[in-house]
């Protein structure tokens, strides 16, 4: 299977419901789906979710990666612990635009408790159908890295 249209997806058990129905937006969509969990709505934690779904991106096994929890805080700063990571955090279409096109932002956080699941499935459209712009960005994200 290509990773080129495959994406990593994972949650909590606060962004479980949402990751259900965003995994079958996915597959309506066309993509191919890297789903690490969890699987049922039990209260789980949410870095043995996020470390997986950052790994797949940084590993190429998935082209993109989508983070679901509560505020997504939480899996926003545990993807962005992982070098080849940029994870941003969106709650309106146009974030989630911007966050491809300024940030070439690889892993979408999505906050469930905080939107509908409506306006999260139109994120999730947009993040996915958005390309990085280049130019003067490609030149702040080349900054990001640090060895500190
Ligand atoms: O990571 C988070 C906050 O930074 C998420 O919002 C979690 O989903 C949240 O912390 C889960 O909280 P709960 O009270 O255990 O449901």
């Amino acid at each position: 299977m290509s990773s080129a249209k495959t994406i990593a997806i994972g949650s909590d058990h606060a962004g479980y419901e949402y990751k259900t129905a965003i995994v079958n937006l996915l597959e309506e969509l066309g993509y191919a789906v890297k789903d690490v969990g969890p699987f049922n709505a039990d209260s789980v934690d949410y870095p043995d979710y996020a470390h997986p779904v950052a790994t797949a991106v940084e590993e190429k096994e998935a082209s993109l990666g989508i983070l679901i929890c509560g505020s997504a805080n939480g899996v926003a700063i545990t993807a962005n612990k992982h070098q080849q990571i940029r994870a941003a955090i969106a709650w309106l279409p146009e974030i989630a635009a911007l966050a491809r096109q300024h940030n070439d932002a690889n892993i979408l956080g999505i906050p469930a408790r905080f939107i509908s699941l409506e306006e999260a499935k139109e994120i999730v459209r947009i993040y996915l159908s958005t390309d990085f712009e280049g130019g003067r960005h490609a030149n702040r994200v080349n900054k990001i890295a640090c060895s500190c």
